[in-house]
């Protein structure tokens, strides 16, 4: 099955490299003219992932219509671009393997249900987990849940990126597999706020387990398995993007907790903190399902210029509750 990968950042690019393992042909699409020459002609995307050298069966294009013949594509546009992107061709019953994360601005459409509209024809699948793109890229060890409906669908997605080092875990549950990706993006930053703002490790590991309970509240009730939000693509990348520098949604957190304004920190970036976008648009989910998320709304006020002292009081002197 020759794979397609519609996105050339960072993750498109580790994805196309695992996709290739033992030369198998896989065509990767981006956006930036320097991306497809980079790739093609020095065999590295030195815009998106320096330094990593790609297989030689990896072809860059910046023609969507190349990847019409494409057994299955995963799609790696940043979650607010997937519409545009992905609407530009008809791929009709070509599945699709979604591996943004994040939640559509106005729509409120998870990406899955954004494919669904613009590809209709096209079964859908969520690639989700801990990842972070440049250790996949060098064959660290990485596993992630592959989610489908059509089981027998999924078992010959996950067979054909699987590898010693890349690691499928099968699940039915799209829905719970994207929320988890999604929310983990804001929690990562506000655990970076923790970080920026020196609160301390505890402050942290509160902030991972509070988190993760409004991500299992939001997650019931749009639909998501509870045994799926605990697993890799919940849980798995809460605890990752948590804790690192190497997120950039970690690291945006810590500029906010810093005192820097997000505006200066998201001007001129071309790498993307998705839980920017997904911030708000996911406070207004939230009220839409009636569930209480304060971390999030903690992230969105920090995000509209709020002093990081008054956000952090305000979630401190919330109403003690039960532990639930
Ligand atoms: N980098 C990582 O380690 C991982 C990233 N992801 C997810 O993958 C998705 C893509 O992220 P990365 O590959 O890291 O991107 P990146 O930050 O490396 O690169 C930015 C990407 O945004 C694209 N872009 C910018 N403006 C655009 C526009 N107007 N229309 C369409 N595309 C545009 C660029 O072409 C480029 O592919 C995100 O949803 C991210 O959360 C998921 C797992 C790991
Ligand atoms: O999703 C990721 C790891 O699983 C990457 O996280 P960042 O987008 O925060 O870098």
């Amino acid at each position: 099955m020759k794979i397609g990968v519609i996105g050339g950042g960072a993750w498109g690019t580790a994805l196309a490299q695992v996709a290739a393992r033992e030369g198998q042909p896989v065509r990767l699409w981006a956006r930036e003219a320097e991306v497809v020459a980079s790739v093609n002609e020095r065999r590295e995307n030195a815009l998106f992932l320096s330094g990593v050298p790609l297989s030689s069966s990896i072809s860059a294009t910046d023609d969507l219509d190349d990847l019409r013949d494409c057994g299955a594509l995963l799609v790696v546009a940043p979650a607010q671009h997937v519409r545009a992107v992905l609407g530009a061709v008809d791929f009709g019953a070509t599945p699709l393997v979604l591996c943004a994360k994040g939640i559509e601005a106005g729509s409120r459409r998870l990406v899955g249900e954004v494919a669904q509209e613009v590809q209709p024809a096209a079964p859908i699948a969520v690639l989700s987990g801990p990842t972070f793109a440049h250790e996949v890229a060098a064959g660290q060890p990485t596993a992630v849940t592959l989610a489908c409906a059509d089981e027998a669908l999924g078992a010959r997605l996950a067979d054909r990126i699987a590898s010693p080092a890349f690691r499928p875990y099968a699940s039915t549950d799209v829905i719970g597999a994207e929320i988890g990706g999604a929310v983990k993006n804001v929690l990562a930053i506000a655990c970076g706020v923790v970080e920026g703002a020196r609160l301390g490790q505890n402050a942290r590991a509160a902030l991972i387990a509070r988190g993760f309970a409004e991500m299992t509240r939001f997650g019931l009730a749009r639909g998501a398995r509870a045994e799926t939000l605990a697993g890799l693509s919940g849980l798995g990348d809460l605890v990752l993007t948590c804790s690192s520098t190497s997120s950039r949604n970690f690291s945006l957190g810590v500029g906010l907790g810093e005192g820097r304004s997000a505006g200066e920190l998201l001007a001129d970036r071309r790498t993307v903190a998705e839980g920017a976008f997904t911030a708000p648009v996911l406070r207004e989910a939230a009220a839409e399902a009636g569930v209480e998320m304060p971390v999030t709304e903690a992230v969105c006020r920090l995000l509209e210029g709020a002093a990081v002292r008054e956000v952090i009081a305000a979630l401190l002197s919330r109403p003690l509750t039960r532990e639930r």
